[in-house]
């Protein structure tokens, strides 16, 4: 194990001697409380092997970005063990969180400038996650400039150029219309095929979720655990055709009727 990798602990966590084996991020036991008494959590256990990419389905307040954040470090959690490299950790939300002030340019250098990148180089990052993002041309617009779907390429693009081994995405594409989520669904595989980075992505759409993963968790509702694994078979990478396959339906049908099962159970 690198010493890069750090194990975070809250005081009330038990001592745990175990190893993670090869998994690039693991939540063992984990329970979470918030100080009001709210129970978000309860034991969740998952390990995420490097190169997977799992989505988390869940009803409503389960706590899935909850358990991001504990991934984060945004909040601790009560109980069990989490470990993660958070040197090489990408976070992107529903909102693009893009700064007005900034221009395109220097909204996607902005991370790479926080960690002190060498000032030609940010530059040649930033531009080529740009044309990566299909952003060429907007590099000097400011954000309120440009539609929804471009703020989230712009903030993914933002993320990407620190090459993170894992990324955290909570409901990015969530506000977005159909026509342009399913889009930026084809540009999510071609930039998680490029960079190969471990993917962890909340969302409510079964289909989303399906055609992203390679896993597909479900959580029950609060305190949320997890009471389903689906391991997703279809070649990668994936392409439009396979929405309309049978197989694609079957799939997020068993899906579809876990979470019904987690709703209600
Ligand atoms: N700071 C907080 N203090 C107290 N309770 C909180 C806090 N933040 C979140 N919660 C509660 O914790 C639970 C889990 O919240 P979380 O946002 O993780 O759920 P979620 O599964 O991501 O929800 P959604 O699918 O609606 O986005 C909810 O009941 C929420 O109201």
């Amino acid at each position: 194990m690198t010493t890069a990798l750090a194990q975070t602990k809250t005081d009330k966590a038990p001592a745990n001697d175990r190893l993670p084996g090869n998994a690039a991020l693991m939540f063992d036991a984990v329970s979470m409380t918030f100080p009001d008494g709210t129970q978000a959590l309860d034991t969740v256990t998952l390990a995420i092997q490097p190169g997977e990419f799992v989505s988390i389905v869940g009803p409503s307040g389960c706590g899935k970005s909850t358990l991001l954040k504990l991934a984060s470090g945004l909040e601790s959690h009560t109980s069990g063990d989490i470990w993660v490299d958070r040197d090489s950790l990408g976070y992107t939300f529903q909102d693009a969180t893009l700064l007005p002030w900034r221009k395109v340019l220097a909204n996607v250098e902005l991370l790479m400038e926080l960690r002190g990148f060498d000032p030609a180089e940010r530059r040649r990052i930033a531009l080529e996650q740009i044309e990566l993002a299909g952003l060429s041309g907007f590099e000097n617009h400011y954000p309120r400039r440009l539609s929804g779907g471009m703020k989230m390429r712009a903030s993914l693009a933002r993320s990407l150029a620190l090459n993170p081994a894992v990324f955290l995405f909570d409901e990015p594409f969530g506000a977005l219309d159909e026509i342009t989520r399913e889009r930026l669904n084809d540009e999510l595989i071609a930039l998680y095929t490029r960079q190969k980075f471990t993917g962890v992505f909340v969302t409510h759409s079964i289909p989303e979720a399906v055609y992203l993963s390679t896993k597909v968790v479900v959580m029950s509702k609060r305190p949320g655990r997890i009471v389903a694994s689906f391991d997703i078979a279809f070649p990668e990478p994936r392409t439009p055709e396979l929405r309309y396959s049978s197989g694609f339906a079957e799939v997020c049908g068993e899906i579809s009727l876990a979470l019904r099962n987690a709703m209600e159970g």
